[in-house]
């Protein structure tokens, strides 16, 4: 029969345990997602943040330069009202060199305004405030001349910058028309803004380098930018992405104009202006606006990267640590099965004879005083056969040790299949030779059993040369009692060693009770069968 493989006994803990490795790369990969996603969102939150701290400082700035373009132009409007009046009140004539010290006076007192001119109906220069007089000269050409000799209205009127005719210096424009008492047109008031007026304010703002402030009326007509460029003045910027974008935001919107006209990213607003047909529009670059965050940025991820690293570094040397603990864990476990297979070999070979399998003399000495004190409790019936395998010395010397051993191999195996009960026990009890103990068994029973087995070796006709029948034979010696309290189970061996001196000493080969046991011989044979 094959014996059991050992199998390890499965504790309360075995249960529990889980797959760690799974379980710990699963946290890992939660966490280094989790911290992903929180940074790319800080990120990214932090850079609208700065966006629309950008918006609003630009949507500031456009409304403090667009009120002050307003108030400018007002009041240089106001005054240019006021000359207007006395005009046509009083006649250029009459008034004449009251008004012009007037004139002189009004710019002396203002610093925005450039000059104040008065032309006639033809477009010559009639008064102007200039202190020294003026060579002849006719605007007629202007396109402000030109807007009030065409359109009756009284409203102040607000040009494309000019370069002025009598300093030569950038001036933008502003005009009224003129009329007589019967409504005709009768020249034209201009009182002129220094653009350097508002270049110096826009100055005053910090707008990083790439930053820029543009004031320009509706048709496009650039009146000032920072940065100052003065060949651009007057210039048209309708088509810049930027004065294309100011026609269709409104006034508190802003907007980001990629590569704007010098090919920089700007994030601009815009602000007409309450009174006048201009616009203003300040753009910040978003490079500068986002230089901040970005390095922020650059900073707080190359600390997510070193985290990652690190959390990514330890969790290696952990799962490296949970499979070398699994290695060893398995390890523990094949060395404990190892010792369990070796206690249980031991244990088998503490009980079994080595060569033959069967059980040795240490287990039949003590099989054999349990059997006869049970016997002796329940008064029953036990039995020995003592087997010996006749000549074995002289197999040992023809067919050699090795043969000899396999030949008592085939001896324990016949005695072990020739058992019949399983309370029976086979051992070896010497070098040849063998026990079969038979509880609750008597002579006649004991007989049968060994001569089955005497018979079994016999038939199975194994070469012996050296015994005269030529084939290995065994003699038994078999002796059975009913325990009586005071007897000794040696007693029932040295009788069964009596009756197998007897099997040997009557011819070998066969089977012979203890001669007391059995005193008739017909008894006998009819025991034996023959
Ligand atoms: N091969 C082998 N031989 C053994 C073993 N144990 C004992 N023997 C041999 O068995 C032989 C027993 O010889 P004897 O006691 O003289 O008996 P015998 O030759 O069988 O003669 P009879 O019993 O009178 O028939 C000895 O030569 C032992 O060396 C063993 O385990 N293996």
């Amino acid at each position: 029969m094959k014996a059991d493989k050992p199998v390890l006994p499965v504790t309360e803990l075995d249960g529990k345990k889980r797959p760690l490795i799974t379980i710990a790369a699963s946290f890992l990969l939660v966490v280094c997602i989790s911290l992903v996603a929180v940074q790319g969102w800080s990120i990214y939150s932090a850079r609208e943040t700065q966006l629309a701290q950008s918006a609003a400082a630009t949507a500031n700035m456009a409304r403090a330069v667009a009120d002050h373009a307003d108030s400018t132009i007002e009041l240089v409007d106001i005054i240019l009202a006021g000359v207007v009046d006395s005009v046509q009140h009083d006649g250029i004539t009459h008034y004449g060199e009251r008004l012009h010290l007037h004139l002189i006076d009004h710019v002396s007192r203002t610093p925005s305004l450039q000059g104040i001119t008065i032309f006639d109906a033809s477009g010559n220069w009639a008064l102007h405030s200039l202190r020294e007089p003026v060579p002849v000269l006719n605007n007629a050409d202007r396109p402000y001349f030109i807007y009030h000799k065409t359109h009756k209205d009284q409203l102040a009127h607000v040009g494309a910058p000019v370069r002025s005719r009598a300093t030569g210096t950038w001036v933008l424009p502003v005009s009224r028309r003129l009329e007589d008492k019967d409504g005709n047109f009768a020249g034209v008031a201009l009182a002129t803004v220094h653009l350097s007026f508002f270049r110096t304010f826009y100055d005053s703002f910090d707008i990083g380098k790439e930053g820029n402030i543009t004031i320009a009326t509706d048709s496009g007509a650039l009146v000032m930018r920072r940065p100052y460029l003065q060949e651009n003045i007057g210039t048209s910027i309708a088509k810049e992405p930027m004065f294309k974008q100011s026609r269709v935001r409104a006034a508190s919107e802003s907007g980001t104009v990629p590569l704007d006209v010098d090919k920089v990213d700007r994030m601009y607003s815009y602000r007409p202006l309450r009174r006048y047909p201009l616009f203003v529009a300040v753009g910040l670059a978003t490079d500068e606006t986002l230089a901040n965050w970005r390095a922020n940025a650059y900073i707080s991820t190359a600390w997510v990267v070193i985290l990652l690293l690190i959390l990514n570094w330890m969790g290696l040397r952990l799962f490296r640590q949970v499979i070398l603990r699994d290695e060893l864990e398995e390890q523990l476990r094949n060395a404990q099965l190892a010792l369990v297979t070796k206690n249980r070999s031991l244990k088998l070979l503490a009980r079994n004879d080595g060569l033959t399998g069967i059980a040795n003399r240490r287990l039949f000495d003590a099989r054999l005083d349990a059997e006869f004190n049970r016997a002796t409790r329940d008064g029953t019936s036990l039995a020995l056969v003592l087997l010996d395998v006749d000549f074995f010395k002289k197999y040992n010397d023809h067919y050699g040790h090795p043969a000899g051993d396999a030949c008592l191999q085939f001896i324990g195996q016949c005695i072990r299949t020739g058992r019949r009960r399983a309370g029976n026990l086979a051992a070896r009890v010497g070098g040849e030779e063998f026990a079969i103990l038979l509880p609750n068994t008597d002579l006649y029973g004991a007989i049968v059993v060994a001569e089955s087995v005497r018979r079994s070796i016999a038939s199975a006709g194994r070469e012996h040369q050296a015994n005269p029948v030529g084939i290995v034979t065994i003699s038994c010696g078999v002796h059975a009692l009913v325990p009586a309290r005071g007897m000794e189970s040696k007693q029932l061996v040295e009788a069964a060693d009596k009756a197998l001196y007897l099997a040997k000493s009557t011819g070998r080969n066969r089977v012979c009770p203890d001669a007391p046991a059995v005193s008739s011989r017909r008894e006998r044979a009819s025991i034996l069968g023959s």
